[in-house]
């Protein structure tokens, strides 16, 4: 699985929520979050389906309309134009052209985020690195249309990677990849975070995915449930594994409050 530990000397948060606060239509989807997002770490923000974790990212990347409360990422309000290529954001939908090979995705996107002629060779640098990352150079001149679904996904990957983002948002990545890429892609993960200081917030419905995490957050109802190590919330939980884990702070929010003549003293 290759979870390096973080570094001892970790930076601090990337990400600081304060009374974080979203309404879509007339529902509060996001209702009063609290978190941070530590710095050179792959975070998981795990929860079930619709509880809000593409919001939370969709605030994270300054696309999301009726924000309120505080999100500060990197230094900045969330949207602040000096944000915009510091910060990669991979939706669900990969956003490739379909009638352009791989290389010829990459090579348009290094273009409209490094132009001109004198940075011609620092754009092909940045695509062979891009597509190296994402283990997709055997399949560079392959159109984007012909491709699998997990080979598209990885082609989205890569163009956010261009730009060597300090921040990676990743809107459920390794959703219908096989085993086998489920781990490269991990690896991945763990690689930009150890080597390159890549702060990487990862959501994912399937709890199993939260062990390969340096830190979690866990989701449920527009509401942070817990947040903190894998093994911090095993422990806390006495459960041996994240997802029991979960199951039990679900069960333990749901439970209604004790009236006082019932509790112990
Ligand atoms: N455009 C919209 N207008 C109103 N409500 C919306 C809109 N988009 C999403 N929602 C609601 O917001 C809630 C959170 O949706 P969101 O997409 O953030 O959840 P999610 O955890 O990412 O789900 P999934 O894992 O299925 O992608 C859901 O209840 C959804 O129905």
């Amino acid at each position: 699985m290759n979870k390096k530990p973080p570094p001892d000397d970790a930076p601090g948060a990337a990400v600081t929520a304060t009374a974080l606060t979203v309404t879509r239509g007339s529902r509060t989807v996001l209702d009063d979050l609290h978190f941070t997002v530590e710095a050179g770490q792959v975070t998981g923000l795990l929860g079930p389906s619709g509880c809000g974790k593409t919001t939370l990212m969709r605030a994270l990347a300054g696309t999301q309309a009726k924000v309120t409360g505080t999100l500060d990422v990197l230094g900045h309000p969330a949207g602040d134009p000096r944000l915009r290529h510091r910060i990669g954001y991979v939706t669900q939908a990969p956003s490739v052209y379909d009638d352009l090979t791989v290389r010829q995705n990459l090579a348009y996107f290094a273009a409209v985020l490094d132009p001109g002629r004198r940075a011609t060779a620092r754009r092909a640098e940045a695509v062979t690195r891009a597509l190296a990352d994402v283990d997709l150079t055997s399949h560079a001149d392959a159109l984007a249309g012909q491709l699998s679904g997990g080979q598209r996904s990885r082609v989205s990957l890569a163009v956010a990677l261009l730009g060597t983002p300090e921040l990676l948002v990743l809107d459920e990545p390794t959703v219908g990849l096989d085993p086998v890429l489920r781990r490269d892609l991990w690896n991945l993960f763990h690689r930009l975070a150890a080597d390159r200081g890549t702060t990487l917030l990862v959501s994912s419905h399937v709890m199993d995915e939260a062990e390969r995490c340096h830190r979690l957050l866990l989701m449920r109802e527009g509401r942070v449930l817990a947040e903190g190590t894998p093994e911090a919330l095993r422990a806390r939980t006495h459960r041996p594994t994240v997802e029991e884990a979960f199951l039990h702070l679900v069960d333990a929010a749901d439970r209604p409050a004790t009236p006082p003549e019932e509790r112990t003293p």
